[in-house]
């Protein structure tokens, strides 16, 4: 009797959830506010961590800005400052346990408060063929698209528990949810990142910690130059599916964060390769990639990449 009491609240708790989140698409719900938090953004020197260093400064909060690139990351927060905000510099490699738990410290010493949002966004890709690929470069992509969260969590999520008070924020890509060729260390690494982010989601609403929130991002194609020279189908890029223009990006994932939206994937069209991955069977995707030129679309990438290094190593010499 109880299990199917249970059962008829789950599938009208299940009705709730489309109804309500269908709404949503269309009434934006209100946007909560963050002026007094403090966000750390790993990887703020880079294209899209020093917009959403701009952003959240906007919306009034107070910003850490990591990263392994000191003067990037200090022109981040000149920007910052130009628009009268706080920001906060430490240079961290993510990938380092002992710097992210060492600059967690310092950071909590120096601002004598906690961080109350974590953004991780600092993101790398290999950007060579599976057998052409440096085992060191594999290694760098797993480390700083997955490893890295799981220090910069550890090191942050106590004292929001503690507070129940916080907000999650991981920068995936569309390829941790659904995969191309030529870019395996950076799908396997963003499909980690999707599958170490859910599963923290989970952790937190199963010890109903409903104070500290979540939101994956999943962006297509952004022009921040990290994935240049990647080019789908002529016709389906100019009439469907053009590269993001980063502001564009940010703004979007920060509609998503401000209202606590557990999942965004930028832009929307991108949420059906992503079910058509899991319903069709894989021929059946197969032909659409190759009608939408999306089983090459690395190729080009890669080559720009061989150039790129062949042009600075002529330099160096
Ligand atoms: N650009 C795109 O098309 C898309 C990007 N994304 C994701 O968005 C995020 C941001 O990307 P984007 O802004 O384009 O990339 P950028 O390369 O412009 O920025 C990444 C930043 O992270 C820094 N970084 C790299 N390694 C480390 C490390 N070990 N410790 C600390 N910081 C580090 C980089 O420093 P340095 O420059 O010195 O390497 C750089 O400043 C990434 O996670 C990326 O995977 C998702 C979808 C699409
Ligand atoms: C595979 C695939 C597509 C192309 C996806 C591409 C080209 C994604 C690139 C993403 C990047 C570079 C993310 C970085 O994080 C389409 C056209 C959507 C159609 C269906 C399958």
């Amino acid at each position: 009797m109880i299990f199917l009491m249970d059962l008829q609240m789950m599938v009208l708790d299940v009705i709730y959830f489309i109804i309500r989140n269908s709404i949503r698409v269309v009434l934006r719900p209100r946007t909560k506010p963050i002026d007094g938090e403090l966000v750390l953004i790993t990887g703020a020197g880079g294209g899209l961590g020093q917009i959403f260093a701009q952003e959240f400064t906007k919306h009034g909060a107070e910003v850490v800005l990591w990263d392994i690139n000191t003067s990037s990351n200090e022109q981040t927060a000149k920007l910052v400052r130009e628009k009268g905000g706080k920001a906060y510099t430490y240079t961290v490699d993510v990938t380092d346990r002992q710097d992210v738990y060492r600059n967690a410290e310092l950071v909590r010493r120096d601002l004598g408060r906690d961080v109350t949002m974590l953004v991780n966004n600092a993101g790398v890709v290999a950007g060579e063929r599976m057998l052409d690929c440096p085992d060191e470069m594999i290694e760098r992509s797993m480390k700083v698209n997955c490893h890295a969260l799981f220090w910069t969590v550890k090191a942050f999520l106590p004292q929001m528990k503690a507070q129940n008070h916080g907000h999650i924020v991981t920068i995936a890509s569309v390829l941790g949810l659904f995969s191309t060729a030529c870019v395996e260390d950076y799908c396997a690494s963003k499909f980690a990142a999707v599958g170490f982010h859910e599963s923290l989601a989970h952790e937190l609403l199963a010890d109903e910690v409903d104070g500290v929130k979540t939101t994956l991002v999943c962006p297509y194609i952004v022009d921040t130059g990290m994935f240049d020279g990647c080019k789908i189908r002529e016709e389906v890029e100019q009439f469907l599916l053009s590269p993001l223009d980063p502001q564009y990006c940010v703004e979007q994932a920060m509609n998503a964060i401000l209202v606590d939206q557990p999942l965004v994937c930028i832009p929307r069209l991108t949420y059906l390769p992503f079910l058509s991955r899991a319903l069709l069977p894989w021929e059946s995707n197969v032909v659409t990639y190759r009608f939408m030129g999306s089983d090459k679309c690395m190729y080009p990438f890669i080559e720009a990449r061989k150039q790129l290094l062949l042009n600075n190593s002529v330099k160096v010499e």
